[in-house]
């Protein structure tokens, strides 16, 4: 028997190039892939978290237009949804807009939302500085994360803390019984922090 008392569905989704499937591999794997490919569709990965033992199950989506259709489709099911850009590619950063109006159709209304930039190892070739991620972030509600996949920075924290958010958020609607479940049964608990994480 699974020992697990909910299982979370993450999804991450952005421009290609982005990072979205090496922010993946470093936290399931720990390592940063070299010569990482475009994902095709959609590709996903089950992570338990060990600290609280929690799952979240994890889907990795293709940034490339030619994919979208497919990706739409998991939008619904999130409980929580990524949204990735590089802090290097201004173009990255312009498309965020796009992305917010994909969230606003396809995602359940209660999704856990949470706008992330990453590459920040390469800080010469930064365009987008903290401060803009941030009060973007804020406009749209959305929490805020910088982070670098290859240098494992932020990477445990970020899907740490949406662990912690969704179990908080889960635990909320088992005492709320007039609702109808959002998140997956399974046996545990959780709890971890985040020091790092800005919530608006
Ligand atoms: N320097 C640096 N490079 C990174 C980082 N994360 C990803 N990359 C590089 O960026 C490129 C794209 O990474 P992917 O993880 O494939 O990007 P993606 O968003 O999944 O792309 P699609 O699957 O096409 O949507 C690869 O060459 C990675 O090595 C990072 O934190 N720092």
């Amino acid at each position: 028997m699974e020992d697990y008392k909910y299982l979370f569905k993450v999804v991450l989704i952005g421009e290609a190039g982005v990072g979205k499937t090496c922010l993946v591999r470093r936290f399931t794997q720990g390592l940063f892939p070299p010569g990482q490919g475009a994902t095709i569709g959609v590709d996903f990965m089950i992570k338990t978290v060990e600290i609280n033992g929690e799952k979240i199950k994890i889907w990795d989506t293709a940034g490339q237009e030619r994919f979208r259709s497919i990706t739409q489709s998991y939008y619904h099911s999130a409980n929580a949804l990524i949204l990735v850009y590089d802090v290097c590619s201004q173009l990255s950063f312009d498309s965020l807009p796009h992305w917010i109006h994909e969230i606003e159709k396809y995602a359940n209304t209660k999704v856990l939302s949470y706008l992330v930039g990453n590459k920040i190892d390469q800080i010469n070739r930064r365009e987008i500085p903290e401060h803009i991620g941030k009060q973007f972030a804020k406009r749209y509600e959305m929490n805020f994360m910088e982070t670098s996949a290859k240098e494992a920075e932020n990477v445990d924290t970020l899907f740490l803390d949406i662990a912690m958010e969704l179990t908080k958020l889960a635990r909320q609607q088992e005492l709320d019984t007039d609702k109808s479940p959002t998140f997956s049964a399974g046996t545990t608990t959780v709890v971890s922090n985040c020091s790092s994480c800005f919530r608006f």
